[in-house]
């Protein structure tokens, strides 16, 4: 990217680019958000009617959602499925920075500090909440920054994956996740996931992954956005109380 560009005008070039892409790979070309001469789908509908869900019949339970949880619960490929299923576009925001930045995020990380990331992350969340039918994938501290939290809670509903301490282990050991870059990564994933876990729950809808197919998660999250009252999430309703924080309660909402 040139240097000349204000960071908010590289982040829309990186976002055009982004949804090009995302369009490009859209396997249906035209579809209608609500009624086509008279006839609806649902999303659940259209995918038991193999070749429905081309055709522009198809309704959806939102046309914009974010998926928010701790790393390696899912976030970027249930979000990316997701918004396959619902025929919306998709944006994940680590990609976008790294779109915007031009360095992967261990090098972001590494060469321009946690802070600088933070700052772009917050950027990009301005950003991405001003878009229309998309998906939004963000990474696991974007949420924890209240800011960005009230933004997107006021946006529209976020979905919050959660998975146990010992999936997240096994599903980001072999990548590169420049926070888990210590001796005893198991040991930092439970220790910032208890600090992170009552933020997160100010999530709109929960989700919990650990030994579920991607197929069963979206269908999932789709019918419980099918069920979502609408409204802005901000502020959170309910005060939390230590009972809700128990491992089982994360389930559920
Ligand atoms: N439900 C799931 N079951 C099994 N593996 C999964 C599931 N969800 C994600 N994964 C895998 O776990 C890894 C981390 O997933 P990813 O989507 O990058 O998580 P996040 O974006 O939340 O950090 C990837 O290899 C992904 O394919
Ligand atoms: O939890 C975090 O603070 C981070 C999560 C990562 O995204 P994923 O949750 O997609 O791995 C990425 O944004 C960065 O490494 C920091
Ligand atoms: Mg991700």
């Amino acid at each position: 990217m040139s240097h000349s560009m204000t960071r908010a005008g590289q982040i829309e070039a990186a976002l055009l680019a982004s949804l090009q892409e995302s369009a490009t790979l859209q396997d249906s070309a035209v579809i209608q958000d609500s009624q086509v001469q008279g006839v609806t789908l649902c999303a659940a509908q259209s995918r038991k009617l193999p070749g429905m869900s081309g055709t522009g019949l198809i309704e959806r339970p939102v046309s914009w959602v974010a998926l928010a949880g701790f790393m390696g619960t899912g976030k970027s490929r249930i979000g990316w499925e997701l918004s396959r299923a619902l025929a919306l576009h998709f944006v994940d925001t680590d990609k976008l920075i790294t779109r915007v930045v031009g360095k992967s995020i261990p090098e972001v990380f590494a060469q321009e500090g946690e802070g600088y990331f933070r700052a772009c992350e917050a950027e990009v969340v301005q950003r991405v909440t001003r878009l229309e039918h998309a998906v939004i994938s963000l990474g696991g501290g974007t949420f924890i920054h209240e800011e960005n939290r009230r933004t997107l809670l006021e946006r529209g509903p976020v979905v919050v994956l959660w998975a146990s301490p010992e999936t997240v282990y096994q599903r980001t050991r072999h990548s590169d996740r420049p926070l888990l870059r210590v001796d005893d990564p198991l040991g930092r994933i439970r220790s910032l996931m208890d600090e992170r876990e009552s933020v997160y729950r100010e999530g709109t809808i929960h989700v919990h992954s650990d030994g579920r197919p991607s197929e069963e998660l979206v269908e999932e999250i789709i019918e419980r956005l099918w069920g979502w009252q609408g409204g802005s999430g901000w502020p959170p309703s309910q005060p939390l109380l230590v009972s809700d924080r128990a491992t089982d309660g994360r389930a559920s909402d």
